[in-house]
């Protein structure tokens, strides 16, 4: 069996979660996988030393998972370059605004055994349309590309409270081989051979959770909250449907990257709480970016104005009032309450 050598790229506040997974399951099958995990860190001072310093000193991502140990084997290194060299299983797990840089400079540098797996939650909006960040990875650096996503909010899965998560591969083998990089007993990992499914419930559940969001911060209750969040369930399926055809999967939306994921994040995610703060006091969103989230990303509201340049461009923005009326509240000063008359 050929033992797998893994990367991680991104260090922020899932990729801190998942780097101690990785690096636990790494080490636990030893006869897979190298246990030692590098991990590219985008590096910044925090309180005057290096990230990548603090990471592999005192093994506790301080800046965007304090608090929660982090195992030994997983090494930071703020070259990305050097962090995927000779690996045969990169995850990729950053904000979606900077995948394809970041994929720019890996580009020529990769094994030639080498796969990837995204945990981004977001679309790739390109002049043809919209493209999985699976498909922009594979594109860029021609490696197969799968998915992981699910109903997992970063610091519940690092103090390891159970949740589960799915694997989207259309490979059966890597689909297996990423059951056991990802698979714990406070992670319960179902692999499905719909990688387009996973990504896109992913990425379309952060624009829903804006919509429940701003709910919240208009003093609306949980009746109206349900409501967003069943037509924003709809409305994925729809996008899926319409776009994507039968390669998206009824079933893939049961799955934890689906229902369970626009629950999670419509009750406790950055999303909401943004959205929240947004109705509110009205201050503009990236200036409650900066003061909620520490250096944080947050996905959903660009996501809403990708998902409507995409659907402007078909004449189709009104077979998606909810995803609509989300772009027009955060990006045209529409009143915030159509976020219950207009969907
Ligand atoms: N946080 C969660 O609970 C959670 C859970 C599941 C999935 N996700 C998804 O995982 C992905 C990564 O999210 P996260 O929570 O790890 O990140 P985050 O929101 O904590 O983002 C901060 C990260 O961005 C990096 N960064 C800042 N500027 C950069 C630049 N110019 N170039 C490259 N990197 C830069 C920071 O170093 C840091 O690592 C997103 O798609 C998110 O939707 C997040
Ligand atoms: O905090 P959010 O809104 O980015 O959501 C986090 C995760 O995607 C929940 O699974």
């Amino acid at each position: 069996m050929t033992v797998e050598n893994v990367c991680i790229i991104g260090s922020g506040n899932w990729g801190s979660a998942i780097a101690k997974i990785v690096g636990e399951n790494t080490a636990r099958h030893n006869n897979v996988f190298i246990p030692t995990v590098r991990q590219w860190v985008f590096e910044e001072n925090v309180n005057g030393e290096k990230l990548t310093e603090i990471i592999n000193t005192k093994h506790e991502n301080v800046k965007y998972l304090a608090g929660v140990s982090l195992p030994t084997n997983v090494v930071a290194i703020p070259d990305v370059v050097e962090a995927c060299q000779d690996a045969s299983l990169i995850v990729f797990v950053l904000p979606h605004q900077f995948v394809r840089g970041v994929c720019e400079k890996m580009k020529g540098h990769l094994a030639p055994n080498a796969r990837a797996i995204s945990l981004i939650k977001g679309l790739e909006i390109t002049p043809q349309g919209t493209r999985l960040f699976s498909e922009e990875i594979s594109r860029i650096l021609d490696i197969p590309c799968a998915a992981l996503s699910g109903a997992n909010i970063a610091d519940e899965v690092a103090r390891e409270k159970f949740c589960e998560s799915t694997v989207g591969c259309t490979n059966i083998a890597d689909g297996q081989i990423f059951h056991k990089l990802f698979d714990a007993p406070y992670f319960r990992i179902n692999v499905v051979q719909d990688h387009v499914g996973v990504q896109l419930c992913g990425a379309l559940k952060n624009v829903v959770a804006v919509g429940a969001g701003l709910s919240d911060g208009l003093g609306f209750g949980s009746n109206t909250k349900s409501a967003i969040v069943r037509r924003g369930l709809v409305e994925m399926r729809k996008f899926g449907q319409t776009f994507f055809g039968d390669v998206v999967q009824t079933e893939t939306f049961f799955e934890s990257c689906g229902v369970a994921d626009l629950l999670t994040t419509c009750m406790g995610g950055r999303n909401r709480k943004v959205a929240e703060a947004f109705a509110k006091t009205g201050k503009p969103i990236d200036v409650l970016e900066a003061e909620l989230l520490n250096g944080q990303k947050l996905q959903g509201t660009l996501t809403a104005k990708e998902v409507n340049e995409f659907l402007s461009a078909r004449n189709m923005v009104e077979d998606f009032p909810l995803f609509t009326t989300v772009y027009r509240i955060c990006y045209e000063g529409l009143d915030m309450h159509a976020i219950v008359r207009d969907i």
